[in-house]
């Protein structure tokens, strides 16, 4: 079993700023080793929260130095870099861009090559998802990994039940049959989240309440975000709403 804390507030303004604070210890403690801070982010409401967060936060965005991030997503659909459904372009929309209108030097940020995602056909996905693992980081041992949380208890692009949680021979695989669209995507595996140094979950919400109480109360469900959670020897941090943590056996951690 991991080493999961549980950080909860009524409000998303203080959830990012205790978020925004605790991303910026680990890039701290991260640089005074390496040159650079390897983050991925998954999409959904996560997104918004890292605007708030890192962007929006006036304290905290002066000390974030994007050019020494690499960013990955978590998943992606397979949708051009364009595309409302691009989890890519809601990253560029609400990080991206503001980054670049006050003219501050960027991250760098691994996409999916758009190229492919015309075809359609399977093995064309096969090859976005093995170009993808191609450029992940050599050591696949990702600083942070930022997950969000399905109201199914899904997480990146892991679904209950889905063949990709059997994946055990890719860090990146595609799906087809996305039970959430569209569905075409490519997810990094539960092996390549595994080897990760810390994984913040981010869920907000009354809907998320019903599964983060079964996948805390039921350590054998198998739902997605269960399997992330029991993950050994990494430090997970679930920063949730009050409401999303209702009735599940939770003891809640304040932020130092
Ligand atoms: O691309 C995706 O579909 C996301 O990465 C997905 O895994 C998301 O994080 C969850 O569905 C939670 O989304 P919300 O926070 O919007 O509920």
């Amino acid at each position: 079993m991991s080493d999961v804390e549980v950080f909860s507030y009524a409000k998303t303004e203080t959830l990012a700023a205790t978020l925004g604070k605790y991303i910026l210890r680990l890039q701290n403690e991260v640089l005074l080793k390496n040159e650079v801070f390897t983050v991925s982010v998954s999409g959904g409401s996560l997104v918004k929260v890292l605007q708030l967060a890192l962007i929006e936060d006036p304290e905290i965005s002066k000390k974030i130095h994007w050019e020494k991030w690499h960013i990955y997503f978590s998943d992606e659909r397979l949708v051009p870099l364009n595309h409302p459904d691009s989890n890519y372009k809601l990253f560029h929309d609400k990080v991206l861009a503001p980054l670049s209108d006050a003219q501050v030097a960027g991250p760098e940020v691994f996409t999916i090559n758009e190229s492919l995602v015309h075809s359609g056909d399977d093995a064309t996905d096969v090859k976005i998802a093995e170009e993808y693992q191609s450029l992940l980081p050599k050591s696949l041992s990702f600083d942070l990994i930022l997950l969000g949380l399905g109201p199914d208890g899904h997480t990146a692009s892991l679904f209950p039940g889905h063949q990709g949680l059997k994946v055990e021979d890719k860090w990146i695989f595609n799906i087809n049959d996305s039970p959430k669209p569209p569905p075409r995507r490519i997810s990094f595996s539960l092996p390549l989240i595994s080897k990760a140094k810390n994984i913040a979950f981010v869920a907000e919400g009354a809907g998320k309440a019903p599964v983060i109480k079964k996948i805390f109360e039921d350590q054998s469900s198998g739902l997605p975000g269960e399997l992330v959670n029991d993950l050994p020897n990494i430090p997970i941090k679930w920063f949730v709403s009050n409401d999303a943590i209702a009735g599940a056996p939770i003891i809640v951690s304040m932020f130092e």
